[in-house]
């Protein structure tokens, strides 16, 4: 496990954005995508661990669904800073970007949709922003050929597989470099990397995890669901105890249990 994030000091500044304002409208289900529970812990709070454990995070910043922001604050912790996040991903992300501190010099955004990333992965990606590269993105190799597919449903091309890749978060980069991406006006991009390839500043890619799939449809759910049932008991990732959740700190989490619902009061779920 990581150090506390107040503790890391010395080095460089590495803040971590969390972008969790969607509505899971792809999952159903009614609560917030962030807040649904996975293994007896929201999706968030497994999302928010894997930056805790990391060695390189030294500040997180989420971006909540806006009527939640008083929820999700109590559910994640006082070192957590959470800001209400806009009507597009790329709102909250600019949003949350506003309130990171002065002197930080590397921002992550991370998905809270990828609860099972590991923390080496975000690790890995801290650490080749801090070697030079101004934007970093971890990515897999595909497994299904991809088509180009015009409106009437017609192919159009089949782009070579062995040059296309699945793109996951932790996506790092410079701050100023980011910031001078999110100051572009509509740029169609459907993630960060996506403005910053605007600016004609390269994006350097490095190996992703097949762990780090983003929850977005209820397959992936079950999916998560059963790679968590195999977790070793000890592991911090394993399913939460279900008389109260598993505290990666060793202790009992009364924040595990079920999805966390607007006006709920989190210190009762459990
Ligand atoms: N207005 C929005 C929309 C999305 N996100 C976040 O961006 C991440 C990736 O988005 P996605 O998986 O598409 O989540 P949703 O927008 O919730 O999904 P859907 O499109 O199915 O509603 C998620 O962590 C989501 O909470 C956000 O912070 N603000
Ligand atoms: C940022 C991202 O997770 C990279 O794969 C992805 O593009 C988010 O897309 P979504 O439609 O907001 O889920």
């Amino acid at each position: 496990m990581g150090e506390g994030l107040q503790s890391r000091a010395s080095g460089p500044r590495v803040a971590a954005i969390v972008p969790a304002a969607g509505r899971g409208e792809r999952l159903g289900g009614g609560t917030p995508k962030a807040l649904r529970a996975l293994g007896g812990r929201p999706m968030l709070v497994r999302s928010i661990e894997a930056l805790r454990r990391s060695e390189s995070v030294t500040q997180i910043v989420v971006a909540a669904p806006p009527t939640l922001v008083e929820v999700v604050a109590q559910l994640l912790g006082r070192d957590v800073r959470v800001i209400a996040g806009g009507a597009e991903r790329v709102d909250s992300v600019r949003r949350a970007l506003r309130a990171i501190d002065e002197d930080v010099s590397v921002v992550l955004v991370h998905d809270a949709a990828r609860p099972l990333t590991p923390p080496a992965l975000v690790d890995a990606v801290a650490a080749a922003v801090l070697a030079g590269h101004p934007a970093v993105i971890p990515v897999l190799g595909l497994t299904d050929t991809v088509k180009e597919v015009g409106p009437d449903g017609r192919v159009i091309r089949t782009p070579p597989r062995d040059r296309l890749r699945a793109v996951q978060t932790p996506q790092g980069f410079r701050r100023d470099v980011l910031t001078a991406a999110y100051a572009l006006q509509d740029i169609p991009a459907t993630d960060d990397a996506g403005l910053v390839e605007a600016l004609g500043v390269p994006v350097t890619t490095i190996p992703g995890a097949q762990e780090a799939f983003k929850v977005t449809q209820p397959p992936d759910l079950v999916l998560a669901e059963a790679l968590l049932a195999r977790c070793a008991p000890g592991d911090p990732r394993a399913a939460a105890d279900p008389r109260g959740g598993t505290d990666p700190r060793g202790g009992t989490d009364p924040r595990g249990g079920a999805d966390v619902r607007a006006g709920s009061d989190v210190r009762s779920l459990g």
